[in-house]
């Protein structure tokens, strides 16, 4: 199976931004879930428009699929400003930015995707516009070369990344809002999958609303994805509307299981099973031998194996618990898997 046609893939598939633009909610109030990082937002937004100010820089992180992108396009509805989207890998020059910075208008949202991506001579220029908004700009060269301070407009940062930890010292300090994203959970993803149905005019009963939420591995972008397939199936092999019947044979078909694990999720965890006794073993091995990037493993994969209690990390390296063993039916062997965590 293609990459893009996989159900996890963090990036879009081609014609997904645009319907992912539909889905997307516009308002605070329709912003489902996220709750610790929405009640305080809530309050920093008030606090920033009483004083005609805009709102402290803001970090989103957290794995990818959470909502960040759709948050940062709420918090500028809500502060009544405008949004300009771009990603670190895309300002690959300090002038790119500079660019994007001088064409900001009072109080906006720079919202930058990716933000531990940016190369240290594009970050640099953005550590004086997000302390003093102001860049430094060096006119000439050699010995008449002078440095010039130019000012630009008030501005809220919006940083997202999928890794905290990546970030410099000196760039995470500057944001003065962190917000960490939380997984969903099924109820909140089943509301999720209910308003998703209602805007794209599909009909999907109780009993099916709730098989893919609980299969969609705490991630709205993956329970939208879902919904998609199997209205497709719906259309195709049913009357149109999903019931649980054609939920489950849909599911089937595209390789989610009851836990929500892909093709490539088990991949993972068989691998480690099978060639390395359950763990521990390094991530770098790891993505060897099943021939995936160690990042996509890392931020794709890892979090929801995670979270569902199949994989722990340790200091060694990965390990499977015996839960993994029980989903993929390979008899757990307690003495075997004990003497290599401890070899
Ligand atoms: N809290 C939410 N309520 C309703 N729908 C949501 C919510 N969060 C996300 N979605 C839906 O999930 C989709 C993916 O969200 P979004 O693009 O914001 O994720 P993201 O965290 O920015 O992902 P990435 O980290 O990959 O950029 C959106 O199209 C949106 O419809
Ligand atoms: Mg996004």
């Amino acid at each position: 199976m293609d990459y893009e046609e996989r159900i996890t893939a963090a990036e879009l598939g081609q014609g997904e931004e645009r319907s992912e633009m539909t889905l997307r909610p516009q308002k605070l109030e329709d912003y489902i879930g996220q709750k610790k990082a929405t009640d305080n937002l809530k309050i920093f937004i008030e606090a920033a428009k009483l004083r005609k100010e805009p709102l402290d820089h803001v970090l989103f992180y957290g794995p990818p699929g959470l909502g960040k992108t759709t948050l940062a396009g709420i918090i500028s509805n809500e502060m009544g400003v405008d949004i300009r989207i771009t990603s670190g890998p895309a300002i690959e020059r300090a002038g790119d930015l500079a660019a994007i910075l001088t064409n900001l208008n009072e109080n906006d949202v720079l919202f930058i995707d990716e933000i531990h991506r940016l190369n240290r001579s594009v970050e640099e220029v953005l550590y004086s516009a997000m302390e003093d908004f102001a860049l430094d700009i060096i006119i000439g060269k050699g010995p008449s070369a002078r440095s010039i301070r130019l000012d630009i407009a008030k501005f809220t940062l919006i940083g997202a990344t999928t890794r905290a930890g990546s970030l410099s010292a000196p760039l995470r300090d500057r944001f003065g809002v962190s917000c960490k994203f939380e997984m969903y959970t099924t109820e909140e993803l089943k509301k999720i999958i209910g308003r998703s149905a209602e805007l794209l005019g599909v009909t999907a009963d109780e009993q099916s609303m709730e098989e893919m939420a609980k299969r969609s591995r705490g991630t709205p972008r993956v329970a939208n994805r879902m919904l998609k397939r199997v209205r497709d199936f719906s259309q195709v092999k049913g009357n149109g509307v999903i019931d649980i019947d054609i939920t489950q044979k849909a599911l089937d078909a595209l390789g989610v299981d009851h836990m929500g694990l892909e093709s490539l999720d088990r991949e993972i965890l068989r691998t480690i099973i099978e060639r390395f006794k359950g763990g521990p073993v390094g991530i770098d091995t790891i993505a060897a031998s099943i021939g995936e990037e160690r990042v996509t493993i890392e931020d794709v994969y890892e979090p929801y194996l995670i979270q569902a209690g199949f994989l722990h990390r340790t200091q060694k390296g990965r390990v499977v618990s015996a839960q993994a063993y029980k989903h993929l039916g390979i008899p757990y062997d307690e003495e075997e898997v004990n003497s290599s965590v401890k070899e």
